[in-house]
């Protein structure tokens, strides 16, 4: 695999205010990143970036391990080989889906356009309403137009900014496994924004979260979930509580709340001191950790639930007053104020330390 897109330590201000900070990740050529984030945090000035109507303030972007932004330089936007899908789309009114697919084919002879305009129209199932205009559309075929009018030209990188956000979720599940699916096909390397996790998981061979205008982990969508790297990631990606632990000299965690019977073995990176802290961590619990059983003698009062289809999502308080989250087939149906059986069922979990700003994860590993 080869680099096609690298951010190095990438800063970026709007007159005085910090927008980005010091941000890094590398895209090898043919993967999909996702920078995932809450409102505000910066993901579409990254893009902005990226594409050049931005100069960023320190740093480098390197496209194809050619410089194309540093603190006082800029490589124009139209020549960096960047197509790009925006969230209202901005396809041409005037224009049919044809012309707005081959707008961008200015170097093109006559033949070659209407060729790789037949082509994506193909590829794009939009054949039959090339001659239609953006209004007569449905939105998600004005979204796979604004997607042939970005990649006809053949850039060597996409950005995506929101483009499911103006369609409903039935279609947004459905169009985005299209877009990843017809992304890997043609060996597009692309970057999406959005806020939706759903969405990030489910086209994104990699994942950025970013908070404040720095990114807090760049990562597999299984690893931000299962190793997150501080708080921030652990809240921001799944569910899950964060219930008080010990750690014991033996190198075992236990949890306080009494959740568990047996204490969970625990590895730490070689530079992290969490054993020399008194041992006081914050031991990361998710739904799927917490399991129902009649048989355990660990009871938990149900104190509130949300219907999801195959399963309930339960909200349960122990004994010792913690509240842990539970995701449960739903047959078991329980109702508000019952007592139901529960046991732990982890492989491993995540701890953070308590005492100290920085953020230590460990992640338990079988012995
Ligand atoms: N033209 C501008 N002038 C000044 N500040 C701006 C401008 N555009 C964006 N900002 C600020 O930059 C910050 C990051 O905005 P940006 O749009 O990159 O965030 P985002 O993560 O994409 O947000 P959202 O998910 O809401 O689209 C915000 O605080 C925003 O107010």
């Amino acid at each position: 695999m080869d680099k096609l897109l690298q951010l190095d330590k990438v800063s970026f201000a709007y007159t005085k205010q910090t927008i980005i900070n010091e941000l890094s990740f590398t895209l090898q050529r043919g993967e999909i990143g996702c920078l995932l984030g809450p409102s505000g945090c910066g993901k579409t000035s990254v893009l902005r970036c990226i594409a050049g109507f931005e100069s960023i303030t320190n740093g480098e972007i390197l496209i194809n391990d050619t410089c194309v932004s540093r603190g006082n330089y800029s490589l124009p936007p139209e020549q960096r080989r960047i197509g790009m899908v925006f969230q209202d789309y901005a396809l041409f009114p005037h224009l049919n889906v044809s012309a707005n697919i081959g707008f961008g084919l200015h170097r093109s002879n006559k033949t070659e356009k209407k060729q790789r305009v037949d082509e994506f129209l193909k590829i794009t199932r939009l054949v039959e309403v090339a001659a239609q205009y953006p209004h007569e559309l449905s939105g998600g075929q004005q979204q796979r137009v604004a997607l042939a009018r970005a990649l006809a030209p053949r850039p060597d990188l996409l950005l995506l900014d929101e483009p499911f956000s103006n369609l409903d979720v039935g279609l947004r599940e459905r169009l985005s496994q299209e877009i990843r699916s017809l992304l890997k096909e043609l060996g597009i390397t692309a970057i999406l924004v959005t806020h939706d996790q759903a969405e990030a998981f489910a086209v994104a061979d990699k994942i950025g979260v970013m908070h404040a205008g720095k990114m807090m982990q760049w990562d597999s969508a299984y690893d931000l979930y299962h190793r997150p790297a501080n708080r921030f990631v652990a809240g921001f990606i799944g569910q899950g509580v964060l219930l008080p632990g010990r750690i014991h000299s033996s190198g075992k965690v236990e949890i306080t709340a009494g959740i568990l019977t047996e204490n969970i073995w625990l590895s730490c990176q070689p530079d992290c001191n969490i054993h020399q802290t008194d041992g006081l961590v914050d031991v990361l619990i998710r739904p799927d950790d917490i399991v129902h059983d009649d048989h355990s003698k660990l009871r938990a009062v149900v104190l509130n639930k949300a219907f999801r289809g195959a399963d309930i999502l339960y909200t349960l308080q122990l004994a010792k007053g913690a509240t842990v989250l539970s995701l449960i087939p739903s047959h078991h149906n329980h109702a508000i104020g019952e007592e139901i059986g529960i046991r732990l069922e982890a492989d491993h979990v995540v701890v953070f330390e308590q005492s100290s700003v920085e953020n230590y994860s460990c992640t338990s590993e079988p012995p």
